[in-house]
């Protein structure tokens, strides 16, 4: 039978290495970091977004989870994303797969999910 994209991320442990690379990622990429960077003094709260944010990709590629997190526009809305601010979050987590080992189908895959959430983060 074909492995779910859950499996094919690690599981959640997998999953938990990738989210913590995409915020290390982020936190280093100067188009984005400034949204990222008061984080790194509110230790707790980053914890909980994090666990919330591998909740949602787990949920999101099959596997089980019960995401308690706000809903895409919830958590975005206010701040004012712009176009590009979206494309550099993805391109930190397409860099984050590559350095976790993730195969091409399965970035693909990951890609697309992501895609379809644009309109709910980006500012209109
Ligand atoms: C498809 C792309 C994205 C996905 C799947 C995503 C997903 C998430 C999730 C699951 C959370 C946690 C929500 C919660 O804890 O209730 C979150 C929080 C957050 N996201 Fe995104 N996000 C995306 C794009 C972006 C972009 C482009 C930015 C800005 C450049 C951004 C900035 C943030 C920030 C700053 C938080 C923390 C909010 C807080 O302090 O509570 N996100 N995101």
């Amino acid at each position: 039978m074909e492995r779910t994209l859950f499996e094919r991320l690690g599981g959640r442990e997998g999953i938990s290495a990738i989210v913590d690379t995409t915020v290390n990622n982020h936190m280093e990429n100067p188009a984005v970091n400034a949204r990222f960077l008061p984080l790194k003094d509110q230790q707790e709260r980053l914890r909980i977004i994090k666990d919330h944010t591998i909740d949602f990709f787990s949920m999101g590629s099959g596997g089980p989870a019960n995401y308690t997190g706000l809903d895409m526009v919830a958590a975005h809305t206010g701040m004012n994303i712009s176009p590009g601010e979206y494309f550099h979050v993805m391109d930190d987590i397409m860099l984050a797969l590559d350095a976790n080992g993730i195969d091409e189908d399965s970035k693909k895959d990951v890609l697309s999910v992501l895609w379809s959430l644009k309109g709910m983060i980006v500012s209109k």
